[in-house]
């Protein structure tokens, strides 16, 4: 696995390296990055650049940044989002273009394709696209909450073939290297357990959110859809060198050998959970379809069309797909009602869940 079969490429640089002082946007780290993204190119490479920075960029125009403040942090993210922005495009001598997108974009199909319509235009007229979660209008219900995740999400959308995540380490450490001097690097990883999520812990700099747990999450996220996925320390000049000359200077988790298709991916790991279907625990055994008569409850209020959450009665998440029927429309079936054939409905209705719209979730080993 290395750059050198790399067609396009997702780069996520996180705030620490963007406003390592919180005092404005500093070209110090962001130089080397911004030569990898030109050189990556001139070697024949697509890229898309997700950055972080928008709020540690803005604080130094606040009285009191506060960033438990939600309001303060959306407002210091509107403020510095435009000088992150200048920042990276005075590195560029082609164009580059903002897009800023929360997790309602991304989870509603429909947008999410007009995401990606925008993405592959921008690309093949060679301009870069530079992406941001829009944090001055999400929510705590409508947003990715980190750029981790995020450049995941990008990079599926992008049909990219590899994620580079910088981090302020040389990339993943069976324990937190901040904290423990003697913590030792894993240069691959071939499947995310359990056992590799307990090795993390939470951000070390005042301006990180989400630490490696995120980047572990992105790192699923992508290697599921196919993406070769590094984490590297972005502060480190040699790590761009030994990227673009086909070496791995930081963890590299290798894609799934069989990945899952884009529709089935953007359900596993974009798409909203709008409420629950209960199965037996053994449930779903086929993994085919899901008739009405082995839906146990219905949780949760939702639309035909969207998509749910399907678990069995030890709470264990098999499945999402997307439910043919409302919540209503099936609460009525499946509950007992007087005077009514339901077994006969149940028949005439045909499938709650189609073959077709069905993601079944991994169980993680540990
Ligand atoms: N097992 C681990 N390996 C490496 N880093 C870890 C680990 N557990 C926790 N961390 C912390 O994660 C931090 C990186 O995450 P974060 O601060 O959110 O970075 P960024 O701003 O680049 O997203 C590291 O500085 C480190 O303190
Ligand atoms: N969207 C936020 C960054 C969120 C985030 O994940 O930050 P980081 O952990 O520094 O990558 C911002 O622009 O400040």
């Amino acid at each position: 696995m290395s750059l050198t079969n790399t067609k396009r490429l997702v780069i996520k640089v996180g705030s620490a390296l963007i406003a390592p002082q919180q005092d404005g946007c500093k070209a110090r780290y962001l130089l080397n990055i911004a030569q990898f993204i030109v050189r990556a190119r001139a070697q024949g490479v697509e890229v898309l650049l997700v950055s972080s920075g928008s709020v540690a960029a803005g604080a130094h125009h606040f009285k009191n940044p506060d960033r438990s403040n939600i309001a303060i942090k959306k407002a210091m993210a509107a403020a510095g989002q435009m000088e992150m922005m200048s920042t990276w495009d005075r590195f560029f001598d082609f164009p580059s273009a903002q897009l800023l997108m929360t997790h309602a974009d991304l989870r509603d199909k429909e947008r999410y394709e007009s995401i990606r319509q925008t993405l592959f235009s921008l690309l093949d007229e060679g301009i870069l696209p530079i992406i941001n979660e829009n944090d001055a209008v999400t929510t705590e219900h409508l947003k990715v909450g980190d750029n981790d995740n995020l450049s995941a999400m990008v990079a599926a959308a992008a049909d990219a073939d590899t994620l580079i995540i910088c981090s302020d380490v040389d990339g993943l450490y069976d324990q937190n290297p901040k904290t423990n001097p003697d913590a030792k690097l894993i240069k691959e990883v071939n499947t995310i357990t359990s056992a590799i999520y307990d090795m993390t812990g939470g951000p070390n700099s005042a301006v990180g959110t989400g630490g490696m747990r995120t980047k572990l999450e992105a790192a699923e996220k992508a290697t599921s859809h196919g993406i070769a996925t590094y984490i590297i320390n972005g502060f480190d000049e040699s790590t761009f060198n030994a990227l673009l000359d086909g070496d791995n200077p930081g963890t590299l988790f290798t894609p799934f050998k069989n990945p899952m298709e884009e529709a089935q991916h953007w359900m596993t790991h974009t798409a909203a959970e709008h409420g629950e279907l209960v199965v037996e625990s053994e449930g779903l055994q086929n993994s085919e379809e899901l008739n009405c008569e082995e839906i146990l409850s219905v949780e949760g209020e939702f639309s035909a069309g969207e998509t749910v959450l399907i678990k069995n009665t030890k709470g264990e998440r098999l499945a999402k797909a997307s439910s043919n029927y409302s919540s209503c429309l099936l609460n009525f079936i499946t509950q007992n009602t007087d005077g009514i054939n339901t077994s006969q409905m149940q028949n005439s209705i045909g499938p709650i869940i189609s073959k077709n719209d069905i993601a079944v979730l991994e169980r993680k080993q540990s």
